[in-house]
């Protein structure tokens, strides 16, 4: 259900590599990529992560708060698809972050 702490340190590699500052996570259960991106990124990077649940999104929150990692991340709670219809109608909304998750 989630990635493996191996698999978090690899995904926190490669978006420093590519000087990533922009994703989209849709589905962050336990926040724990979602957490590992935040880590990864410059202190302007912005995650715009959604999920279905927002308790999902609750379970992780205080370690990202801890971490002083909590300004990167905007969370929007819905089902995905009707969330992504809305972004798109959204002029200020990046069409091409660099990774997508679920
Ligand atoms: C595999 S988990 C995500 C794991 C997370 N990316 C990680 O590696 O730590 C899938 C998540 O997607 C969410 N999800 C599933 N279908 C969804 C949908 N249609 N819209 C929004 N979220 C959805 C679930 O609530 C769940 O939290």
């Amino acid at each position: 259900m989630a990635l493996s702490t191996d698999e978090g340190q690899f995904l926190n590699m490669l978006l420093k590599l590519i000087n990533a500052k922009n994703t989209m996570e849709i589905g962050v259960y336990t926040d724990y990529s979602l957490f590992a991106t935040a880590l990864a990124f410059p202190q302007d990077g912005k995650i715009l992560a959604l999920d279905i649940n927002r308790w999902n999104y609750e379970l992780g929150l205080l370690v990202i708060q801890k971490a002083g990692v909590a300004h990167k991340i905007e969370f929007k709670e819905g089902p995905v698809m009707p969330v992504l219809d809305e972004l798109v109608k959204d002029v200020n909304v990046s069409p091409t972050p660099s990774i997508w998750f679920l």
